[in-house]
Parts: C-alpha cells; structure tokens; sequence
C-alpha cells in the first residue's frame, strides 16, 4: 500500500447554508489522501499502473460543477463516492477549507474519511 496526496486543489462548487452563499458559486480548497496499492507502479514505472492524480483532480472538479450542497460534509461525501466508484482505491480523506466565510477566522474546514467496503 502507498498514499498519493493532492494539496490545496481549488474547487468551485454552489456551497453553503444560507441565501447569500447560494448566488454564486464558491472557491473550496481541498487536501485529498488516497490509500491505494501502488506496488505495480514502483516496479512497471507505467502510469496507468497507479492512481492517476491528474484524473482524480479532475473528477473532484467534475463534482464540484455539479452539486450544490448546503453542508461541506455533505459536498466531502459526494467527492469520496465519486472517487471511490472511479478508481481502485481503498481509503480516501478529504480535507474540505473554505476560506474567508467567518469574520473571525481566515478558513473553516471539515475533515472526512471513507474506506473501501
Ligand atoms: N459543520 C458545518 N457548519 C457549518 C457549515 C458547514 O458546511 N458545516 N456551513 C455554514 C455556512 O454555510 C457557512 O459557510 C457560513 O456561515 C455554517 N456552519
């Protein structure tokens, strides 16, 4: 098994709880860690032995475009399970941060993680 991270990956997704949220979209950050056996890849030096990183980014994005959620938990758990039915991977943890939506703090962020049943 090996971990393969993507940091600080930018998504625009219709998010939030109250009226003035839900008028345009918002820029999320997301740190994604993805379990996975990356056993054939260290030997075969292939790319399509592994988890393609730049497809899995692009599948989050993909989400992104298409929801619209009130709950960050909620947008975290649509972005595992797209994630889990598209690539082999056994465990994923998404770090979801919205940035600048409290006067009070510079970011907000909820913290999931899924395995493969
Ligand atoms: N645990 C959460 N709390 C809150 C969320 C959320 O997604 N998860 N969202 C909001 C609002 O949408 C926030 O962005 C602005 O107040 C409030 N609390």
């Amino acid at each position: 098994m090996g971990k393969i991270y993507i940091a600080g990956l930018t998504v625009e997704t219709l998010i939030g709880v109250y009226d003035w949220e839900r008028t345009q979209q918002t820029s999320l950050l997301l740190d994604v860690t993805l379990t996975a056996d990356l056993n054939a890849a260290m030997h075969s030096d292939d790319v399509n032995d592994t988890i393609d990183y730049a497809k899995v980014a692009e599948c989050i994005v993909e989400v992104g475009k298409r929801s619209e959620f009130e709950l960050l938990e909620a947008f975290g758990n649509a972005v595992m399970s797209a994630v889990l039915e598209t690539f082999n991977v056994a465990a994923i943890t998404v770090k979801i941060v919205k940035p600048n939506i409290l006067p009070n703090a510079q970011t907000v962020a909820v913290e999931l993680s899924r395995e493969r049943n």
